[in-house]
């Protein structure tokens, strides 16, 4: 079986709060976009976790596939069986693009799937929610704004025909880092903005903002000149993505993305023209 594990971008993240459990509630905007690792999963009658990968992160006990195939090991019972992985990355590791949530929400819907455990989107969003804060929300396929430590999805609609160029150099950031150093939040119209885009307006796009932005461009300076550059070349928004280090900037103007991706896309690693696919 073979699945499609889309990256996504926070359009806006505030922080609304601390818990007493060491995570904030949060209130962001989030979509998927068109970027996807590829994600091979099939039984094996060996019992076994077999996985292979083009990237190297680490001890496989670590990695976000073999802990969801574990959740829904425990889940199937009788059920379960030895499975071999092969995970082909395209989407930049730490990078605030969710590479690992959405590797591990796509395992459990193959797993769901090839063991007919009949899990219901719910089910998994309750049991992916305890692996990561991140992973309910692929479950859901739509575009969505997200509360509590992320795991509370309202879905809304972007009518608005945002051009998205996304850049990424290499530079990976710890999410708990980030949490741990932004102190001014809880003042972005989160409402205000999902609304205006849920109509087709382009009018609240200057008010997108990420409030982990200011720690992130703080400890990572470097940083600052992808956001410059971008905002030079024409976007109307250039914005960190989650706790970095991804930087997306919005046009409206396919011309002006278009000339921007030409002008960038020697100088970084990485740099692509993505569509929001949850519209
Ligand atoms: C910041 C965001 C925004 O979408 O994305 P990324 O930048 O990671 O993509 C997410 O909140 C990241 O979610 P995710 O990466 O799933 O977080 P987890 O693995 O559950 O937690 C990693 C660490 O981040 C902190 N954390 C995470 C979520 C949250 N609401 N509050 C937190 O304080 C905690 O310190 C936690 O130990
Ligand atoms: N399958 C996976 N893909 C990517 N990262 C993974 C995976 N499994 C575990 N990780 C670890 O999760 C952490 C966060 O990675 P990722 O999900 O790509 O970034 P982010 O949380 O910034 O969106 C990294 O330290 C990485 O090593």
């Amino acid at each position: 079986m073979i699945k499609k594990c889309f990256a996504k971008i926070n359009l806006s993240l505030d922080i609304i709060s601390k818990r007493a459990d060491g995570y904030h509630n949060i209130d962001t905007l989030m979509a998927r976009i068109n970027l996807f690792d590829k994600l091979e999963i099939e039984k094996t009658s060996d019992g076994k976790f077999t996985y292979d990968s083009n990237v190297s992160l680490g001890k496989v006990e670590d990695n976000l596939i073999f802990k969801a195939y574990e959740v829904m090991k425990n889940l199937a019972g009788e059920k379960a069986t030895g499975i071999r992985v092969k995970l082909t990355k395209n989407i930049p590791v730490a990078a605030g693009l969710a590479g690992g949530s959405t590797n591990a929400a796509e395992t459990m819907k193959a797993l769901n799937e090839l063991w007919g455990m009949g899990l219901t989107k719910n089910d998994l969003m309750e049991a992916g929610a305890k692996l990561g804060a991140d992973i309910p929300f692929f479950f859901l396929e739509r575009a969505a704004r997200a509360t509590g430590i992320g795991e509370i999805l309202d879905p809304f609609s972007i009518k608005t025909p945002l051009k998205v160029l996304l850049v990424n150099d290499g530079t990976s950031i710890a999410s708990a880092h980030v949490y741990k150093n932004t102190k001014l939040f809880g003042h972005i119209k989160t409402g205000e903005i999902a609304k205006s885009l849920s109509q087709g307006s382009w009018e609240f796009v200057e008010d997108f903002e990420n409030v982990m932005e200011d720690v992130v461009l703080r400890d990572f300076p470097h940083l600052k000149a992808i956001k410059e550059n971008l905002s030079n070349h024409g976007a109307l928004k250039a914005l960190v993505s989650g706790s970095g280090a991804s930087i997306f900037g919005i046009f409206k103007d396919e011309k002006a993305l278009d000339r921007a991706y030409e002008s960038l896309k020697t100088s970084y690693n990485f740099v692509r023209k993505v569509d929001l696919i949850d519209d």
